[in-house]
């Protein structure tokens, strides 16, 4: 059977043991995206959102939880496969923008040799030409002064220009998925505008599919083609964005929406 979405969960299960006891942290869920897509993950704190993205990314195993369930990339079976594999996978198919880009980055290299490094171990460019492409893709998402933020270690630059780092080397490796955990939620109103239009233009021009994680409904709401509300482990709602926020069916999902109205009201 040929798979047309990018990314499919299904079933997918994560419990930790407490004590003797078997708690569940993900419950069954099913999630899909279709090519060049972005799907919206909404949800209040605690409600599973981030386990969601690391049991996607194949990082939890190591993490003493038990997982179950399946995880596809365009029609390709991640959960069975080695480390060494499942790490290629992380960075050349699919990449991570996190909500504290300083946890991507070692803090005693320059940010140009990292991105070169990265390029280098994901293809079989040469030093030369990897950083003329990483310099090229810096310009790209808009930072104006490349050579500067190549020679730069990561706490000399702001949280808003190491996002879009992460953004660039995506648009170098062109992964088949991102995967962006808050990714907004750290940085001031101009930075997050500049960082969402990235995003977009990731996904328009290079068909990247996206799984955007937001507490920010608006966020949402400019970006997203389908959301999936989640609930304490389980996706209670998943709909086309217009379909949520016009005609919301759940009433976890209406709750979101009114706490979101009377946020704007207070503000
Ligand atoms: N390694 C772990 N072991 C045990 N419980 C965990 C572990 N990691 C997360 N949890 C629990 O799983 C639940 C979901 O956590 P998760 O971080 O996915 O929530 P979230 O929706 O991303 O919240 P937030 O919006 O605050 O980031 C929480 O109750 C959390 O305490």
């Amino acid at each position: 059977m040929t798979s047309t979405h990018t990314l499919e969960v299904r079933g997918l299960q994560v419990r930790v043991n407490d004590g003797g006891k078997s708690l569940p942290l993900l419950k069954a869920i099913d999630l899909t995206i279709e090519k060049g897509q972005v799907l919206g993950l909404v949800g209040e704190s605690g409600s599973g959102k981030s386990i969601t993205c690391s049991a996607i990314l194949q990082l939890l195993n190591r993490r003493g939880l038990e997982v179950e369930g399946s995880v596809r990339l365009n029609g390709r079976q991640l959960t069975k496969l080695p480390n060494r594999e499942i790490r290629m996978i992380r960075g050349r198919e699919i990449g991570t923008i996190m909500q504290n880009p300083m946890n991507a980055f070692t803090p005693v290299y320059t940010v140009g040799s990292q991105f070169v490094e990265t390029l280098r171990t994901h293809s079989k460019l040469s030093k030369m030409q990897a950083r003329a492409q990483a310099a090229a893709s810096l310009a790209e998402v808009g930072l104006s002064e490349p050579a500067r933020v190549m020679k730069s270690y990561p706490h000399q630059l702001s949280g808003g220009m190491l996002q879009r780092v992460m953004i660039a080397i995506s648009m170098c490796l062109q992964p088949a998925l991102v995967i962006a955990d808050e990714p907004t939620t750290a940085l001031d109103s101009v930075n997050q505008l500049q960082v969402l239009r990235q995003l977009d233009k990731l996904r328009t021009e290079y068909g990247t599919s996206i799984l955007l994680v937001s507490h920010d409904l608006g966020v949402i709401a400019r970006m997203a083609d389908t959301v999936a509300v989640m609930k304490a482990g389980e996706i209670v709602e998943h709909a086309d964005v217009h379909d949520l926020f016009d005609r919301p069916q759940h009433d976890y999902t209406r709750m979101l929406l009114q706490a979101r109205l009377r946020g704007r009201k207070d503000a």
